[in-house]
């Protein structure tokens, strides 16, 4: 039985949102002002299935790719370019109101550029014993089979086919496989996780993939299986190996973006903490001008950043620590002579570091987040012991889904 509604919102995760008289119910794919004609979707009681729309709105478009609506990697390819980046920035708005805090938001800056430059492919037997390898569908664990995908970047090329040729040679082990994959300078560089510990044949038959679909590397939870280059990224004026698996921002374009901003809030700071500082894009950069002191909980990404400033001449001296920051956050008195803390923590943020930083009489920390709700959790910590809350950027490297970069600047 299927039902008309009028949306007349975008949700947070890109659905069209419809009040009824008690009840708001979503419908993904539909737009802000739309007559749409839906049906009930089992086991979810506030959601709908669209099935047709009655009167579209100027707003809705075409999507980029054949996939969308099935893969559950975009969610938001049919919403024209001026709505989408209203209602981005006003994700983050949202999430700053809720939180109590007023700070005037920048408009979203794109930092899309030549595409996602990290992927991970799933593998996973279907239906009849068949092999899939693809993407997540939208909200259901299916996985959607993929020949193309118009959002990654072009260092991304060929990933569909080896990941697929991956999935073949472990096909007898009959596991799920999460195929990771980034686009390095040298080449590809694929993690393959979830197959567990590999007999000699079928390290075997991954090393020849690794030849056949020219690879630069092959590791296996983080262990090699073969490589033809050893991967690297450039990062500022430095040239950084990869250890297996990093961490690094979605596009290109968007680590440039938040290393801007940074640098921008940052101003002519002598001495700088960078926590939660990964391989490295935002120490790196600022060591060309400024002494940095580098923090973060993966030794791997700490050697790598330790050997790229020691290959790198010219710039400012930069120590690079593995630390536990959740544990073990950087307290005030660590930071008597700090012109500047940067930090980008994971989803989670960070409420120890943002306690331990209000206590601090560093005059400037710059937060770079990609999570509004913690981002909005740790302002308001700082807020509380004494900081203003001057500049807040919202940043979309993850064009197409609900995800939004956030930077800002508190002062004191
Ligand atoms: C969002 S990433 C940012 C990394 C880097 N700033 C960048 O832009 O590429 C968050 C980083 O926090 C690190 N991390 C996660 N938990 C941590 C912890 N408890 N203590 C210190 N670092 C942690 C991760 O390894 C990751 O490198």
């Amino acid at each position: 039985m299927t039902e008309h509604l009028t949306i007349g919102s975008l949700g947070r995760r890109g659905d069209g949102v419809a009040d009824g008289p008690g009840e708001t119910v979503y419908v993904p794919y539909a737009l802000p002002g739309e007559t749409v004609e839906v049906e009930a979707v089992p086991g979810h009681p506030d959601r709908r299935r669209l099935v047709r729309v009655d009167v579209a709105s100027p707003d809705r478009i075409a999507p980029i790719c054949p996939h969308f609506g099935v893969c559950g990697g975009c969610a938001t390819q049919h919403v024209a370019p001026d709505l989408y980046r209203v209602w981005k920035r006003g994700l983050l708005v949202e999430a700053l109101r809720a939180a109590g805090l007023d700070a005037p938001v920048d408009d979203l800056v794109d930092a899309h550029g030549d595409g996602r430059r990290r992927v991970t492919l799933h593998a996973r037997r279907g239906t009849h014993d068949i092999l899939q390898v693809g993407f997540a569908a939208q909200r259901a664990h299916d996985i959607v089979p993929i020949d193309r995908c118009p959002i990654t970047a072009p260092g991304l090329k060929g990933t569909i086919e080896a990941a697929w040729a991956i999935a073949e040679a472990l096909h007898p082990l009959r596991k799920p496989l999460d195929i990771q994959a980034t686009a390095t300078d040298v080449g590809l560089d694929i993690d393959v996780r979830g197959s567990g510990p590999l007999k000699a044949d079928r390290t075997r038959a991954l090393a020849a993939v690794c030849d056949h679909h020219r690879l630069a590397r092959l590791t296996r939870h983080g262990e090699l299986v073969a490589q033809r280059a050893a991967p690297t990224v450039r990062i500022g004026r430095a040239t950084v190996a990869l250890p297996p698996g990093p961490f690094l921002q979605a596009t290109a374009e968007g680590e440039a973006q938040l290393a801007r901003l940074v640098d921008h809030h940052v101003g002519p700071a002598k001495s700088v903490v960078d926590l939660f500082a990964g391989l490295g894009p935002f120490a790196l950069r600022l060591a060309e001008r400024a002494r940095v002191r580098a923090l973060e909980i993966d030794a791997e990404a700490v050697a790598a950043l330790t050997k790229a400033v020691a290959n790198t001449p010219g710039l400012k001296p930069v120590t690079a620590e593995a630390r536990d920051l959740f544990r073990r956050p950087v307290i005030a008195h660590e930071l008597g002579k700090v012109d500047a803390v940067v930090f980008d923590p994971p989803r989670q943020g960070a409420e120890a570091q943002a306690r331990a930083l209000a206590e601090s009489r560093v005059p400037i920390v710059v937060a770079v987040s990609c999570n509004s709700a913690t981002f909005a959790r740790d302002a308001a910590l700082l807020i509380a012991g004494g900081y203003r809350l001057t500049d807040v950027t919202p940043v979309d490297q993850f064009r197409y889904s609900y995800h939004v970069e956030i930077v800002a600047k508190f002062s004191r």
